[in-house]
This record gives C-alpha cells, structure tokens and sequence, in this order.
C-alpha cells in the first residue's frame, strides 16, 4: 500500500480548474518531486493534500486514511507536515523555541518537548545548536528554512512536504539541501517536494511528477523526464524561467 495516493483530485477557483484529475501514489522511503512551469498548479495540489484549501473531488489516503477536506492540523497528526515557500518561523522568537513548538504536537509538557527539539538539532550538525538562542528572524534565510524544516521534524511525520526548500539560496546552501533531502529518506521519512531548481530534482528525485495547466503531464525517473518531448514544450511554451534540464 503506498503511503500517499491521490485519486482524481479537482480544484477550480471560478472558472479556473488549478488542478484537474490529477492522480498518483507515493511509496514509503521514496522522494518525489512535483515540478511544472508557473502557474502549473503546484502550489494548488499542496495546498489539498496538506488540508489548507478543500478540494471539489477526489480522494487523498495517507496511510491508509481518508484525509480530503481534514484541516492542516489533523493531516499532521496523520503524519504528514509541510514547510511553506516563505519561511514561517516564528522570528521573534529563539530558533529552540520554534523548534519546541513542533514538539509540542507529540508532548504534554515544555521539558519533554524541549529535549525533543534538541535531538533534532543533532540532524543538522552543529548549525542549530549554534544558534539556539537567537531569535529565528535574525537568522540568514537559510538557516531559517533549516529551523522550519526542524520544526516540522519535530512532529515526527512520515511524510515531509518541502515548498521550494531552496528558494532564495546560493548553490552552496543548495547542495545541503539536496544532501538534507536525502538524509531525510535515509531517517526513514517520505519527502514530497515542489521545487523549481531542476538540478537538484533530477539529482535527489526517486520520481519526478510534472503537472501543466492543472494536469498531471507525466509522471517518472529523472532519466524519463529529463528531455522527454513533452515536459520541454511546457516549459519552452509558458515562457518560464525554469528549464526542465
Ligand atoms: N486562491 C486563488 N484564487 C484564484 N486563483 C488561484 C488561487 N490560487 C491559485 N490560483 C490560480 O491557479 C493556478 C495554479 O496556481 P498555483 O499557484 O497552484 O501554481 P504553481 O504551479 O504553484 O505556480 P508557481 O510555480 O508560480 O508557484 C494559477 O492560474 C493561479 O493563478
């Protein structure tokens, strides 16, 4: 049984369809990207399966549990958290306590939570220890997506959905990204990512699923997407910057 399947999924806004009978499954361990020129759709279908808008048909099952139309909160106790494109720490208040909020979706109590936080410090090497209390909003923006992508840790899911993790990073900071996604399988954790850095999907990706004007274009391994016919002309024909090599 995969981890995450989506059946059918439709959301229009208006006359507009965002997303349109899109359909495909995630399987445990794996990393997927969700790749598309602007306007694709992409941030739409996050948005439905993290429960931050309500689609108008069709299925997600995580884990074997209907989540459509559950709100951000109960998708994440199910086990699927997301970060967002424009970090969402908290910027006034320390990157410890950011973290410890996560925590505190798992434990009662601050002590437990902190400990917690703290732990998953470790998965960034010294990077997180360093800063632990300085207030989020001081930080670079890279460190800052560190700490979101922390937080999320923090609620232990089985599936990480990552928002354009590497927006505004230099290629340094990207290649850590790349390494942390794939840190993140190795912990065990499924990771969906939208993502318009097309070197690093190819590089990171177990699959890459393509969507255009809403649909699901075609969905495969890096080698199947990279130069595939198709996915060239809907990125050459939108006029967007990404390219899909
Ligand atoms: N709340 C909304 N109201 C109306 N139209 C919307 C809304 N959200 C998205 N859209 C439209 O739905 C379509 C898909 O947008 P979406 O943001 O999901 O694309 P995207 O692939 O994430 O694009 P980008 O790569 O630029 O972030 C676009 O035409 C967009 O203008």
């Amino acid at each position: 049984m995969p981890l995450l399947q989506i059946d059918s999924l439709e959301k229009s806004f208006g006359g507009l369809k965002a997303v349109k009978d899109v359909s495909f499954s995630i399987e445990r361990d794996e990393i997927v990207s969700v790749v598309g020129p602007n306007g694709a759709g992409k941030t739409t279908l996050f948005n439905l399966l993290t429960g931050f808008i309500k689609p108008d048909g069709g299925q997600i099952i995580l884990d074997g549990r209907r989540i459509e139309g559950c709100n951000p909160e109960t998708v994440c106790r199910a086990g699927f958290v997301r970060t967002f494109q424009s970090s969402k720490v908290f910027p006034h208040m320390s990157v410890l306590d950011n973290v410890t909020i996560g925590a505190l979706s798992r434990f009662n109590d601050i002590a437990s939570a902190r400990r917690e936080a703290l732990s998953i410090f470790d998965f960034f090497g010294s990077r997180l220890h360093d800063y632990s209390d300085r207030a989020a909003g001081t930080l670079s923006w890279a460190n800052r997506t560190r700490v979101e992508i922390a937080r999320a840790l923090a609620c232990r899911p089985s599936l990480i959905g990552l928002d354009e993790p590497t927006a505004g990073m230099n290629p340094a900071e990207t290649n850590e990204i790349s390494e942390l996604i794939m840190k993140l399988r190795n912990e065990g954790i499924t990771v969906l990512v939208i993502e318009h850095d097309m070197s690093l999907v190819m590089r990171v990706s177990d699959r890459i699923v393509v969507l255009h004007h809403g649909e699901l274009l075609l969905q495969g391994t890096p080698p199947e997407v990279r130069g595939n016919a198709k996915v060239m002309e809907a990125y050459l024909g939108n006029g967007s910057s990404s390219t899909a090599n």
